[in-house]
C-alpha cells in the first residue's frame, strides 16, 4: 500500500511514525491495529495511548493509504477529521482489513514522485507544475487555462501565509466557494486573519460607495433607451468598453478624456476611429446617468479609493485577475504592507470581449509601482487540465490553435495549448438540426439539470425554447464561471457563418499542429480583425463549459471552421446522449447556485418550470398589512384582530403591542405563558415532529424561504424549535441562513435567543444547529466601512447576542432598573452555553468586559470593530451608527432591530389608600427617552 502524508502532517515528530507506517505499506493492518471511526476514516495504534488517523483511495491499481492527523491520548474529540466532540469507544469500533482500500474512492491523479497530499473539499495530489509553484514564494502570477487548478493552488499556497490575507476576485460565487473550499474539512489557523471578499466587498472595506453598483442589466436597459447607431447596437460592447479601455486603464485619472480616447491606438479600443465620438457622447451620458440614478461604476470609484487606501494587509491573492482593470488591480496591491507579498491568477482565454486585458500590462503595473527591485521572474504557468474531458480539451485546444494562427499571441504569457488530466472520457458531436434531433434531444434533457445550451446572442434563446423545454439556455455573456457536465451550443457558427468563414479563412491543418509560437498576427494591416476575436473568445469560452460531453447543432453544417476542429460527420441520430432526469433536489440546488452567479433569470425559470413553486396564498404581517392590523386591534377592538394580533406579539415578544392589547381590556394579552404553548400547537405543530413531512411538503409548493403569516421562514421555526433534522434538511434544501424575521434576527440569532432563555434549549439543541445555522459572515457598516465579521470570532457571536439581549434584557434593564447591556448580561446567558460552543475562558467576565472595551466606537484600538457605544460606565448600546447588510441592503442596526418594541414587563399599578401608583407608566417614559436617544445617536445630522 503507498503511504502519502497529509500537507504539515509532522511525521517525525509522531513516536512510532515509522514502524506503523511500515506495516500499513506492508498491508499489516493486523499489527497496526486498525479500525474503522468513521466515513472513510481509520484509526491505528501508534502506541498504548496514542493514535493515528487515516483514509483508504485506489489510485489505478494501487491501494492508498493517506495519514491524516496524530491522535495523542485517545482525544478523538480534539480531532479536526472526525466531528468535532466526537465520543470514540475502541472496544466498540469494527477492526478493519487492507481489502476495504479496493471498495475506497478512486484518485483521479496522483503524482508518483510526491507523497504529499492536500485537502480542499477533496485530495489533491499536485502535478510537477503545480508543485514548482506551490515551492515558490510570493510575488507570483499563476496563468492557466480554466480548470487547471489555479484556485485549488493558490488556496493551498494561502495556508502558509500569516498575519492579514485577503483573497479577492470579482465574482462573489467564485468567493464564497473559495472560502467553502478553503475551510474544508476543518482547516483552521490560528495566525491568520483572512478577508475573503468579492471586489465589491473590497471597494465597500475601504469605503462603501453611495449608490448601487452598475449591473450589465440596467445598463443594457439604459443604453436600449438610447438613440444610437448600428455600430452601437451591441450594449455589451460598448459597457466592454467603457469599463475596459474608457475607464480603468489610467491610475492618473478616473477616465479619459474624449481627445485621449479618440488618440487610442487600434487595439486599444474595441470600436473603429470613425465610431468612436459617438460611444464617448454616449459614455458622457452615461456619467449623467449615473449621477442622478444613484449607480456607482466600480472602476471610477476605484480610481477615487486610491487616495483613501491604507496598507493593511501582509498577502493578497487576486483570482481570476483578468476580470479585474488595472485601476482595479492597483487599488488592491496597494493595500499590502509588503508590496511584493502577493498571487495572482487568471486566464486571459477566458475573456468574451476583448477587454484589453494583459499579462504584460499587469507586469507593467507591478514593475512601475515597485521601481527596481522587482523581481524578474514573475510568472508561472499551468497548462494541465484537471475538470474537462480529453475530448473538450482537444476542440478547446484547436480554437486556441486557429486563434492564434490569425490574430498572433495575446501576449507571450497566455501562449499554450492544454495537456488534459481530465478524469472522463466524453464525447464531442455535430448533430444535424432537424425537428427530429431537436425533438429527441429535448426529450432526453429536458428534465436534466447537468446539460445546457448556450447561444452566442441573447436574442437566440427564445428561438433554442421553441424547441427545448430545459431552463438552462445562457447566451455567452452569462457563460462564465458555469460548468455543466453536457453542453449543447445552438447555433452558434451558423448564426454568423460570414465572421466564422472570415475567421476560418484560409487556414490548414497544417496551422493546427504543434506548440503555439509566439508571433504577431498575421494580418497586421487589417484593423477590422480586432472585431472578429470577440467569436473565437466566445466559441472557446462555450465550449470549455463543457466538462465532458460537447454537442453542437448547427443549421449549416459544412464550414471550414467546423472543419478545422475535426467536426466534420453530422449525426442524424442523438442515441449516444444518454438520456437524464434530475432529482428536484438537484434542480433546488441549481437553482441557488444559478441565483449566486447572478443568473435570476434561469433561476426563477427553474423555480416556476420545474419546481412549480408559487407564492404564499396568506397575508404576512409586516408594513402596511401589520399597520392595518393593530388599528383593527388596538384602535377599534375587533376581537379577531386582537387574537391575529396578541400571537403576533407573542411570536416577537412585542411587550407593547401586548401592554396595548391589556390596556385595552384584551386580558388574555396578560398571561403570554399561557397564551404561547397554545400559539405554538397552532401554528407549529409540524416543525416539532420527527418526521416533517408536513413542512417540507410546504416547502415544495412555496420554496425553501416561504414566509408564513408572521414573516418567519421554515428555517426559522425549525431553528427557534432546535429541530436539528429539520434544520439539516432545510439547509440540504438551500434555506437562506441571511434572511430575518420581524425583530431583524436571523435563523442563526432566533437559536441563540432560545439558548440565552433556556439553559434545556442551549445543552440539547443548540449543539446540533450552532455551526450549521451561523451564517459564514456578518456585513457591518462602521465608519462607512464594510466590515466582513467572521463567524468564527467572538465579536461576531458578542454582536449576535447583543441583539437578541436587545430583546430579552435592555426592555427590563433599563425600564425597571435604569441600567443598559453590561458584561454581566453576556456572562449570565453564556454561562449555560456548553463548552463546545462557547470555551469557558470566553465565558469569563474580565473576557466579555474586554471584547465589550475593545469594540467601543470611541476607543482608539486595532481591530477595533467598533459594535458598541460606551453610555455610562459599564454599560452599553450596540453602536448606533452600525449597519448592517441585511438581504442585500445596507440598514441602520435600529432599523433592522425594532426599539419600539423595547418594553418593560406589564406590572400591576401599586394602590395605597387613594392613591395609585402604575410603574408601567413609569417604564414607558424612561423607555421613550431611551429611543429618542437611540434615534438621535442613530441619525446625529437629522434635525430636531
Ligand atoms: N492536482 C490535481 N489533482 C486532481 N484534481 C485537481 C488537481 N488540481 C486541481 N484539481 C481539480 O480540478 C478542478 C479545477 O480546479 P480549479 O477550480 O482550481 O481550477 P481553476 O484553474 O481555478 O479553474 P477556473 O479558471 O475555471 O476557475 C477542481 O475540481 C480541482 O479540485
Amino acid at each position: 500500500m503507498k503511504i502519502l502524508t497529509y500537507r504539515g502532517l509532522d511525521t517525525a515528530a509522531i513516536p512510532g511514525y515509522d514502524k506503523l507506517a511500515g506495516y500499513l505499506a506492508a498491508d499489516d493492518f493486523r499489527s497496526a491495529d486498525v479500525k474503522k471511526v468513521g466515513d472513510n476514516l481509520y484509526r491505528a495504534r501508534l502506541d498504548r495511548s496514542n493514535r493515528l488517523l487515516f483514509s483508504l483511495y485506489r489510485h489505478q491499481d494501487e491501494r492508498c493509504a493517506l495519514m491524516l492527523e496524530y491522535i495523542p491520548q485517545h482525544a478523538y474529540e480534539k480531532s479536526r477529521f472526525l466531528a468535532r466532540g466526537a465520543q470514540i469507544d475502541e472496544d466498540r469500533i469494527p477492526a478493519v482489513e487492507p481489502a476495504a482500500a479496493d471498495e475506497a474512492p478512486e484518485l483521479p491523479y496522483l503524482n508518483p514522485k510526491l507523497h504529499r497530499f492536500h485537502l480542499l473539499d477533496k485530495v489533491l495530489s499536485f502535478d510537477e507544475d503545480q508543485e514548482a509553484v506551490y515551492q515558490q514564494p510570493a510575488p507570483l502570477v499563476i496563468i492557466g487555462s480554466a480548470g487547471s487548478g489555479k484556485t485549488a493552488l493558490t488556496l493551498e499556497k494561502m495556508k502558509d501565509a500569516s498575519g492579514d490575507i485577503l483573497y479577492v476576485t470579482r465574482s462573489p460565487f467564485l468567493v464564497q466557494n473559495a472560502r467553502d473550499l478553503y475551510y474544508a474539512n476543518g482547516w483552521e489557523s490560528e495566525d491568520q486573519n483572512l478577508d475573503f471578499l468579492s471586489f465589491r466587498e473590497y471597494l465597500e472595506s475601504i469605503q462603501v460607495p453611495k449608490g448601487k453598483e452598475i449591473t450589465p442589466r440596467v445598463f443594457h436597459g439604459w443604453a436600449a433607451r438610447q438613440r444610437l447607431s448600428k455600430e452601437l447596437k451591441d450594449s455589451h460592447r460598448v459597457f466592454e468598453e467603457f469599463q475596459g479601455a474608457i475607464t480603468g486603464t489610467d491610475p492618473e485619472r478616473p477616465y479619459l478624456s474624449r481627445g485621449d480616447y479618440l488618440a487610442l491606438g487600434i487595439k486599444q479600443s474595441i470600436f473603429a476611429t470613425e465610431t468612436r465620438a459617438e460611444v464617448y457622447d454616449l459614455f458622457e451620458k452615461y456619467l449623467q446617468f449615473l449621477d442622478e440614478q444613484g449607480w456607482f461604476d466600480p472602476n471610477i470609484v476605484s480610481h477615487d479609493w486610491l487616495s483613501r487606501i491604507q496598507p493593511r494587509y501582509d498577502f493578497v491573492v487576486v483570482d481570476e485577475v483578468q476580470d479585474l482593470t488595472n485601476v482595479q488591480l492597483l487599488l488592491i496591491l496597494r493595500a499590502l504592507r509588503d508590496p511584493t507579498q502577493f498571487l495572482l491568477c487568471g486566464d486571459s482565454n477566458q475573456i468574451v470581449h476583448p477587454n484589453f486585458f494583459s499579462w504584460s500590462k499587469v507586469k507593467t503595473l507591478f514593475w512601475r509601482e515597485q521601481g527596481d527591485g522587482a523581481p524578474a521572474d514573475l510568472i508561472r504557468i499551468l497548462n494541465a487540465n484537471f475538470r474537462n474531458s480529453p475530448q473538450v480539451t482537444e476542440i478547446a485546444n484547436r480554437l486556441l490553435h486557429i486563434k492564434h494562427a490569425r490574430f498572433g499571441s495575446v501576449d507571450r504569457e497566455s501562449n499554450y495549448l492544454v495537456r488534459s488530466c481530465g478524469p472522463t472520457h466524453g464525447r464531442v458531436g455535430l448533430l444535424k438540426d432537424s425537428d427530429q434531433v431537436k425533438r429527441d434531444l429535448d426529450r432526453r434533457t429536458a428534465n436534466s439539470a447537468r446539460f445546457a445550451i448556450l447561444v452566442l446572442h441573447p436574442e437566440q434563446k427564445s428561438e433554442v425554447r421553441k424547441h427545448f423545454r430545459t431552463p438552462l439556455v445562457f447566451s455567452i455573456h452569462e457563460a462564465k464561471g458555469l460548468e455543466y457536465e453536457n453542453v449543447l451550443l445552438y447555433g452558434f457558427v451558423s448564426g454568423e457563418e460570414k465572421r466564422f468563414r472570415d475567421i476560418a479563412a484560409d487556414l490548414g491543418e497544417a496551422d493546427l499542429q504543434g506548440e503555439l509560437r509566439y508571433a504577431r498576427g498575421r494580418d497586421k494591416g487589417d484593423k477590422s480583425l480586432e472585431i472578429y476575436k470577440f467569436y473565437i473568445n466566445a466559441l472557446y469560452v462555450a465550449v470549455t463549459r463543457a466538462v465532458k460531453n460537447l454537442y453542437l447543432i448547427e443549421s449549416r453544417p459544412k464550414q471550414h471552421l467546423l472543419e478545422l476542429l475535426g467536426l466534420i460527420e453530422v449525426h442524424e441520430g442523438v442515441e449516444h446522449v444518454e438520456e437524464q432526469s434530475s432529482s428536484l433536489e438537484e434542480w433546488r440546488h441549481e437553482a441557488r447556485k444559478l441565483e449566486l452567479q447572478g443568473k435570476e433569470e434561469q433561476a426563477a425559470e427553474i423555480r416556476e418550470q420545474i419546481l412549480k413553486q408559487r407564492g404564499v396564498p396568506w397575508t404576512v404581517l409586516r408594513g402596511e398589512a401589520l399597520a392595518q392590523l393593530e388599528d383593527k386591534a388596538i384602535v377599534r377592538g375587533e376581537k379577531k384582530a386582537c387574537i391575529a394580533l396578541m400571537e403576533y406579539a407573542l411570536v416577537y415578544r412585542d411587550q407593547r403591542l401586548l401592554n396595548g392589547l391589556i390596556q385595552n381590556g384584551f386580558k388574555a394579552a396578560k398571561q403570554p405563558d399561557k397564551a404561547l404553548p397554545v400559539l405554538e400547537k397552532k401554528h407549529y405543530l409540524p416543525y416539532d415532529l420527527k418526521h416533517p413531512g408536513g413542512v417540507l411538503r410546504q416547502v415544495d409548493q412555496y420554496g425553501v424561504d416561504f414566509r408564513n403569516v408572521f414573516g418567519q421562514t421554515p428555517l426559522m421555526i425549525a431553528s427557534h424549535m432546535g429541530n436539528a433534522e429539520l434544520v439539516e434538511a432545510l439547509l440540504d434544501r438551500e434555506a437562506d441562513t441571511a434572511l430575518v424575521d420581524g425583530n431583524g434576527l436571523n435563523a442563526f440569532q432566533i437559536a441563540l435567543e432560545r439558548a440565552c432563555a433556556d439553559e434545556r434549549f442551549a445543552r440539547q439543541k443548540l449543539p446540533a444547529v450552532f455551526e450549521r445555522l451561523a451564517p459564514p459572515s456578518l456585513d457591518i457598516q462602521v465608519d462607512g466601512r464594510l466590515v466582513k465579521l467572521d463567524q468564527r470570532s467572538m465579536e461576531y457571536l458578542m454582536l449576535c447576542v447583543a441583539m437578541v439581549l436587545f430583546y430579552q434584557r435592555l426592555g427590563e434593564n433599563w425600564g425597571v432598573h435604569g441600567k443598559l447591556l453590561r458584561a454581566i448580561d453576556f456572562e449570565d446567558v453564556l454561562a449555560h452555553f456548553p463548552e463546545s460552543i462557547v470555551p469557558a475562558r470566553r465565558k469569563k467576565r474580565s473576557y466579555l468586559s474586554s471584547i465589550l472595551s475593545k469594540n467601543e466606537v470611541d476607543r482608539d484600538a486595532p481591530y477595533n470593530r467598533k459594535l458598541f457605544k460606551r453610555m455610562q460606565h459599564g454599560q452599553y448600546v450596540i453602536n448606533p451608527l452600525l449597519a448592517l447588510r441585511v438581504e442585500g441592503e445596507w440598514r441602520k442596526i435600529y432599523q433592522v432591530l425594532s426599539p419600539q418594541r423595547l418594553a418593560s414587563r406589564h406590572r400591576d399599578p401599586l394602590r395605597w389608600g387613594d392613591h395609585v401608583y402604575d410603574p408601567n407608566e413609569w417604564s414607558e417614559r424612561a423607555l421613550e427617552q431611551l429611543r429618542r436617544q437611540l434615534q438621535t445617536l442613530s441619525d446625529p445630522d437629522a434635525k430636531p
